[in-house]
């Protein structure tokens, strides 16, 4: 391999520009005396917004096309450019509650109390310049749905902070329908800075190890392979890519490993293990002709988007006071597929937001352009916990379209009550909300499946940390791009406490 790094290499490189990645380079980057390096597989467009694809750009939409093996099932999608799935994704922004709080505080320790990290996920909603819904993109299907939901009891609440069951609007990574995704948010005035280095179009292959420290990256540009060396390590490469990369490193299950013809560096029992994703069934309902139109009228407009509102909603198994659901009113074109002109998809979706059961990441082999074994196993807990919520998350479903605010909307549903699916066509229906973390856990010394700490140090290394949605134990009863902001920012401040 040569040797691509500066002369004396970096101080710190980060692996995955992607949320996490962009939130450590430009916050490690701040310290004129440290020299990083990330290093991204995808694209980076630069730090013209007009220079980057409209479809990037179109937050009305999921784009397709700057993502990992993109005939991949679609809980498997995720972005393979500069800001990572922060240029694919819904812009949604929520938080989760207290009891996300405790679990990941049991497992890293104070710094991941609610109080502690609220001054980060402020810091976070700042730089991304998130915002509220504003008034005109909401529908009138949106506006159905808040006035059903509040006929059924909840309240509005706060959704970008812990709180308790409620209705409201996330806050929003999108202006005037144009996504702003990490790389903006974060890189815009850090790529000037002499002492941080983009690296796009280069994928890292795995990492070099002896005697517990990292002492190189093999990474792939253009089909060439070189090495990347640094004093310190950071892996961003998110829940899929960073056991990934651990697993080519020989870090991971020797068992495995040895499976996979790599030589274990580090046994490490739990790295792709205990995936965790938030599984959703799709009611869909019948728009009147009035919906219609006005949903036309709206897009004519260029303010139509799929969903602005959602509830947090507790099963029959939730814990008082907090929620185990996310019911997510949806009108719109069609997220997969297509309908004649001036027709729209009007549908209410139940996402269970603590599932307990866990899937897992492994490698079908060592070459990193191949793809990944992923199966979340949505399901699939042996006591049938999430089942039972998704049932109750379903019932709700019915009460919301059953209001007279909804009724107006949308014809009565047909056929069967989709509370009434068998497990296995719940399973069959089954969709993601593409909010997988786990594959890394965070972990007390005494967990034999954490790899690594509340710092994100990886076990048994000195010089290498993940720090990225997989390193989360448990998936917050929220969406995570907030979460996994907010983490970064903390982890970096720490990282740089060190220095
Ligand atoms: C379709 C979709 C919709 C979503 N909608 C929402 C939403 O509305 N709200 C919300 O809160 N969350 C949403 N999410 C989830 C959110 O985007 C993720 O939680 C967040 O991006 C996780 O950040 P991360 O840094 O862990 O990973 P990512 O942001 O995915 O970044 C990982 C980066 O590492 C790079 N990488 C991976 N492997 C390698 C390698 N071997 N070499 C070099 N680079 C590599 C990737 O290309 C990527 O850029 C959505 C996700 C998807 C996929």
């Amino acid at each position: 391999m040569t040797d691509v790094s500066a002369p004396a290499g970096y101080d710190t490189i980060i692996l995955g520009g992607g949320v996490a990645g962009c939130v450590l380079a430009a916050r490690l980057s701040e310290d004129p005396g440290r020299s990083v390096c990330l290093v991204e597989a995808g694209p980076d467009y630069g730090p013209r917004q007009e220079d980057w694809p409209q479809k990037v750009l179109n937050a009305r939409a999921l784009p397709r096309d700057d993502v990992w093996e993109r005939r991949a099932p679609v809980h498997r999608i995720r972005g393979r450019v500069l800001g990572g799935s922060s240029s694919i994704n819904g812009c949604w922004n929520t938080w989760g509650s207290a009891g996300d709080h405790a679990e990941w505080s049991r497992a890293g320790g104070p710094a991941w109390s609610a109080a502690r990290m609220a001054p980060f996920r402020r810091r976070a909603a700042e730089r991304m310049g998130l915002r509220t819904v504003p008034e005109r993109e909401i529908s009138a299907w949106t506006r159905g749905a808040s006035k059903g939901a509040a006929e059924l009891g909840y309240q509005e609440v706060d959704m970008a902070a812990p709180g308790g069951p409620g209705y409201g609007g996330p806050l929003l990574n999108a202006v005037d329908g144009v996504r702003r995704n990490a790389a903006f948010g974060y890189l815009e005035d850090a790529r000037s800075r002499p002492n941080l280095t983009i690296l796009a179009g280069a994928t890292v292959d795995r990492l070099a190890v002896a005697d517990g420290r990292v002492r190189g990256v093999g990474i792939v540009v253009d089909g060439r392979r070189e090495t990347l060396v640094a004093d310190s390590y950071l892996l961003s490469c998110g829940t899929f890519g960073s056991p990934a990369v651990l697993l080519r490193s020989g870090i991971g299950p020797a068992a495995q490993l040895a499976e996979a013809g790599v030589r274990t560096a580090i046994d490490l029992p739990g790295v792709g293990a205990n995936l965790t994703d938030q599984p959703g069934v799709f009611v869909p309902l019948a728009p009147t002709a009035e919906l219609n139109a006005s949903l036309a009228a709206k897009e004519a407009e260029g303010d139509l988007y799929v969903s602005r509102m959602l509830i947090r909603a507790a099963s029959e198994l939730c814990p008082e006071g907090s929620w185990d659901l996310h019911i997510l009113p949806t009108g719109g074109p069609p997220l997969f597929g297509k309908l004649p002109a001036g027709q729209y998809e009007a549908g209410i979706s139940a996402f269970l937001m603590k599932p307990a059961s866990r899937g897992r990441v492994r490698l079908l082999s060592a070459d990193p352009a191949d793809a990944l074994e992923i199966d979340p196993a949505f399901f699939s807990d042996p006591a049938g916990h999430d089942v039972a919520v998704i049932r109750s998350g379903l019932g709700i479903v019915e009460e919301l379209a059953a209001t007279a605010s909804l009724k107006a909307l949308v014809g009565p549903l047909e056929g069967h009550p989709a509370r009434e699916l068998s497990d296995q066509d719940l399973r069959d229906r089954a969709g993601t909300y593409w909010h997988p973390v786990g594959t890394c856990a965070m972990g007390t010394a005494d967990d034999p499946l954490a790899v690594v700490d509340g710092g994100g140090r990886v076990r048994g290394t000195s010089n290498l940390r993940v720090v990225d949605a997989s390193i989360l134990p448990t998936v917050p009863a929220s969406n995570t791009q907030l979460p996994v902001l907010a983490a970064a920012e903390m982890l970096a401040e720490a990282i740089r406490g060190q220095a």
